[in-house]
C-alpha cells in the first residue's frame, strides 16, 4: 500500500514529460538513492477542470494496486499547491507513442501488448476495493 511521503525526501531532476495537470519528474529517494518519477499536479489546474474526483480517484487506486503490468505507485504527497504521485520510473515511453511511430502493429505485437493490457484490468478487477471504486464511477 502506498503511502504519505515527505517530498522534501526527494531530490529532484530532469523533467520526464507533461501531462495535463503538469509535468513529471525524475527523482531520487534520498533514504535509499532509488530513483523514481514523481507526477506534479497543479490543484488550481484540477479544480478548474472539474478533475478532484478523477484524480482522487487515480490515487486511490493506484495506492491499491500492486502488479507488474501496472506503473506502481511508491507513494503520495501534497502542499498549498500541488498533488504528487511518486511511482516507479519507466522508461520504455507510452504505447501510443510507438503505435503512432509504428503506424500499425504486427499481429504479434498486437496479442503482446493487448494480453499485458487485459492481464493489468483483470489484476484491477481482482482487487475487491479498487473493483467497488471503479464500478461507483463508471457512470
Ligand atoms: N512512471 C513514469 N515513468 C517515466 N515517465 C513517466 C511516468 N509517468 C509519466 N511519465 C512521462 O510523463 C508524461 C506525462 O505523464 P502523465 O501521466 O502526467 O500524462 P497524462 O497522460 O496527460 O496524464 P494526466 O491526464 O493524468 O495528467 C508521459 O507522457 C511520460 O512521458
Amino acid at each position: 500500500m502506498a503511502l504519505q511521503v515527505n517530498l522534501a525526501d526527494f531530490e529532484m531532476a530532469r523533467t520526464l514529460g507533461c501531462g495535463s495537470f503538469g509535468r513529471v519528474k525524475y527523482a531520487k529517494y534520498k533514504q535509499d538513492g532509488k530513483l523514481y518519477a514523481v507526477k506534479f499536479m497543479k490543484k488550481h489546474e484540477i479544480a478548474k477542470l472539474k478533475q478532484v474526483d478523477h484524480i482522487n480517484n487515480e490515487k486511490r487506486l493506484m495506492a491499491q494496486i500492486s502488479y507488474s503490468f501496472v506503473v506502481n505507485m511508491m507513494g503520495y504527497a501534497k502542499d498549498d499547491h500541488f498533488v504528487y504521485i511518486i511511482m516507479e520510473s519507466i522508461n520504455g515511453g507510452e504505447l501510443f507513442t510507438h503505435l503512432r511511430r509504428a503506424r500499425k502493429f504486427s499481429d504479434g505485437q498486437s496479442k503482446f501488448y493487448g494480453l499485458q493490457v487485459g492481464v493489468a484490468f483483470a489484476s484491477v478487477w481482482r482487487s475487491p476495493t479498487a473493483t467497488a471504486r471503479t464500478s461507483s464511477t463508471a457512470t
